[in-house]
């Protein structure tokens, strides 16, 4: 078959302000959710837009290494909390005193309170093994399948559904649970669900983890600038 070389162009001009509003609304608006889910099950044209907004992400060579598993069987969520339960513990031993105190008084998933779990992988092998721009970075795959994440997570914020990133799991566990090939990447256990409410502030900033750093403080003019390390 010829490849079909019929696309157009688009108009590039700047959204509406109401339009561009909105779309920083969902950048500083989105929180990552733990323990806030409804139970409402999210009807599939919902899950529908949330996976085809991640499906436009940016992806290396154009390679759409991405797959989504969605796990509603609450066998499935017990099994992966079991996974997260023992990597948290693990997790928890690694800090002091009073970080570990305050650690395990975080809540960091939601897996069996959310009505559904899409599991994000990443196939190095989707277009073969010389992939237009991830010749001298082989882990462009990993980066693409990120931004597709990173699009279901504001394009959610958009639909009032929550989603919550859990990776404290040991890949191998979460690829007996789900089957995956030994070859394809876990990227990301996303819990899913409608909220009410959202943090302002992040969390984990909430809680006295982690504050925001200043922008300032993170931007160099032409050169890393070494005083600031
Ligand atoms: C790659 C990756 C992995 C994780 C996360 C994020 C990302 C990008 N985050 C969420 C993270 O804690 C959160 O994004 C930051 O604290 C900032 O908060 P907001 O996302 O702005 O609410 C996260 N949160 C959590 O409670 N358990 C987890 O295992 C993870 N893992």
């Amino acid at each position: 078959m010829r490849p079909d070389h019929s696309g157009s162009l688009l108009g590039a001009s700047a959204f509406s302000i109401e339009e561009r509003d909105a779309v920083y609304r969902a950048i500083s608006t989105r929180r990552d959710v733990r323990s806030e889910f409804l139970p409402d099950a999210i009807p599939d044209d919902v899950v529908e837009r949330l996976l085809t907004a991640a499906h436009h992400a940016p992806s290396v060579g154009f390679m759409q290494p991405w797959n989504f598993i969605l796990v509603r069987d609450d066998k499935v969520k017990e099994a992966a909390w079991q996974a997260f339960d023992r990597a948290n513990r693990e997790a928890g031993e690694m800090f002091n005193g009073e970080r570990r105190q305050l650690y395990r008084s975080l809540k960091l998933e939601g897996i069996r309170a959310a009505p559904l779990s899409i599991c994000v992988t990443c196939d190095p092998d989707r277009c073969g093994d010389i992939v237009l721009g991830r010749t001298h970075n082989r882990r462009m795959d990993s980066y693409s399948t990120v931004c597709a994440v990173q699009n279901l997570w504001l394009a959610a914020r958009a639909e009032g559904v929550g989603v919550g990133w859990v990776s404290i799991f040991h890949e191998a566990d979460i690829k007996e649970i789900l089957g995956v090939p030994e070859r394809v990447e876990i990227v990301a256990w996303l819990c899913v669900g409608y909220v009410d409410k959202l943090y302002d502030q992040p969390e984990l900033a909430v809680k006295g983890w982690r504050q925001r750093l200043p922008l300032k403080q993170l931007v160099f003019s032409d050169r890393w600038e070494n005083s600031r390390d």
